[in-house]
């Protein structure tokens, strides 16, 4: 599966809700309890026996790549694919001649990645795209984020799945001020996409980020630019919570090349750049710590129906491990199936791990019972079903104060979920967490907070200390990004019947 989406309305409703009514949830034991099965656990630990002999297996990575839009990031992604090889020059030519006969000539190197028609007539980037390659040092797969407001859902999903981040930014005079300018008062949905991107990719759990800057080639590749921008956007980045060492910073430019495999050949930037290239920024992100002693999730991003192999979908296994045969819980609808068939990195194979991107081909279940959003587990210990939850949030840039009552999009995993805000618990000292008042009459911008949230319908989550790819919210209203946490405790469905 190449794209991932779940900016669709009606894709995300036809798998949780329509599941959510069905069945009642399976037994739910502590997650202590879990042991991984003798044969899974021995299959897991020579896997990770050959990755570690380097038997040719470099550590994986799943990495976002995000910014404003227009930044550079799918020119700047498209053209790293072919300084690494995987582009041959006939194929690079022919997309060429297709961008220039459209009018499109500039936008040909992300015409690598933005594949789809809409995509290429509009400029920008819609779905996620999921491109695979190697560096030196890692195994990456590649998710190019959009960069267009209307598309933060689907920026979202990308980032839920990440291990670290390149925050493209574009340095060319005005643009990143434009791509980094705080919500005006009372604009609805102001605010350049470079503070919202940093901001959700840090609470959706991403710790590691390289900040690519791009378009110094329009400013004859200034280092007071450069360092401007950095001065600028460095104690921003504390302020969502990424530490100083895990933050890198690089020049690149995205037509040309210049500092993405090969160190800058332009000697304007060569004269003053002696930090990394993007290829050895990305080789010095730490590589996945793989959660096989955990019991299985696998929050479903994508979908395919139909035909005779049932229905097959595709995700990230945030923790434990699959083989050909497993049989998973799939919730929220709790039906049970087997797994038919299983594919990882796009090949067949009999086993996944967590960390693993995987498409896994599910038989005996009924169709309809899962969607994105959905979450596979392991049948003995699936994924909570909640009915309203508490979350420790940060409120971001609102024009207007957080009311007990609002509506909002709950975003957790891949699922996206309406609800409101049915109780403001308490106010925090941010930098302290201690409750500083009970029960706030609002919430302003900046603030942190407990608030209960209670969605449309119960929601696959878990408590960020049981789970923590499955126990991070953002909370969005009017296609802006209020408020992001961690959830703090969960208020499970009650069994139907009781
Ligand atoms: N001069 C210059 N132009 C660049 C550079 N990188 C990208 N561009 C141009 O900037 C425009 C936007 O590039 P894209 O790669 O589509 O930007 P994007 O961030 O992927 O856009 P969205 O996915 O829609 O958010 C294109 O015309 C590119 O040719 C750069 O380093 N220098």
């Amino acid at each position: 599966m190449q794209g991932l989406s779940v900016g669709e309305g009606e894709r995300q409703q036809d798998g949780t809700a329509a599941a959510a009514a069905a069945a009642p949830s399976p037994p739910r034991r502590p997650l202590s309890d879990y042991r991984p099965e003798g044969e899974l656990a021995a299959a897991c630990a020579s896997a990770a026996a050959a990755e570690g002999a380097g038997g040719g297996a470099r550590p994986r990575l799943h990495l976002v790549v995000l910014g404003h839009v227009d930044a550079g990031k799918s020119t700047l992604m498209g053209r790293m694919l072919f300084e690494l090889g995987l582009v041959p020059d006939k194929a690079v030519h022919k997309t060429q001649r297709e961008a220039a006969a459209s009018g499109k000539g500039s936008f040909a190197w992300a015409w690598m990645l933005d594949e789809r028609p809409e995509e290429r007539a509009r400029g920008v980037t819609v779905d996620v795209a999921v491109t695979r390659f190697e560096t030196p040092g890692r195994n990456v797969t590649l998710l190019d984020a959009p960069g267009h407001r209307d598309f933060v859902p689907n920026m979202i999903a990308g980032a839920a799945q990440a291990d670290a981040a390149l925050l493209i930014v574009d340095g060319s005079p005005g643009s990143f001020e434009a791509g980094f300018e705080a919500a005006a008062p009372g604009s609805p949905a102001g605010g350049g996409q470079t503070r919202e991107h940093a901001q959700l990719a840090r609470s959706l759990g991403v710790e590691q980020v390289a900040v690519v800057v791009t378009k110094l080639d329009t400013c004859g590749f200034s280092r007071e630019r450069f360092d401007l921008i950095r001065a600028q956007l460095e104690p921003f980045l504390r302020t969502c919570g990424f530490r100083e060492a895990a933050v890198q910073w690089l020049p690149a430019v995205g037509p040309t090349g210049d500092n993405l495999v090969k160190p800058a050949a332009d000697p304007r930037l060569a004269a003053w750049w002696r930090g990394p290239t993007l290829a050895q920024a990305i080789d010095a992100f730490s590589p996945t710590h793989r959660l096989v002693e955990k019991p299985l999730r696998l929050p479903v991003s994508d979908v395919v129906r139909g035909g005779k192999a049932g229905v097959t979908v595709g995700g990230k296994l945030e923790g434990g491990a699959l083989r050909v045969g497993s049989r998973v819980a799939v919730m929220p609808s709790g039906q049970q199936a087997a797994v038919k068939a299983l594919e990882v990195d796009g090949k067949a194979a009999s086993l996944a791990r967590a960390g693993d991107s995987a498409d896994v081909t599910l038989a005996g279940i009924d169709t309809t019972a899962v969607g994105p959003g959905s979450v596979l587990c392991h049948p003995d210990f699936p994924v909570p079903l909640v009915a309203k939850f508490e979350a420790r949030v940060v409120v971001l840039d609102v024009a207007v104060p957080i009311l007990r009552g609002q509506q909002v999009t709950i975003h957790a995993h891949t699922a996206r979920e309406s609800g409101h805000i049915s109780g403001l618990v308490s106010l925090l000292n941010g930098k302290t967490g201690e409750v500083q008042r009970a029960r706030p009459r609002c919430l302003l911008k900046g603030q942190s907070a407990v608030v209960e949230v209670t969605p449309a319908r119960p929601l696959c989550l878990e408590c960020y200390s049981d789970y923590r790819a499955l126990g991070r919210v953002a909370l969005r209203d009017g296609g802006r990004t209020i408020a992001v946490g961690v959830v703090t405790g969960c208020t499970p469905r009650e069994a139907p019947g009781q």
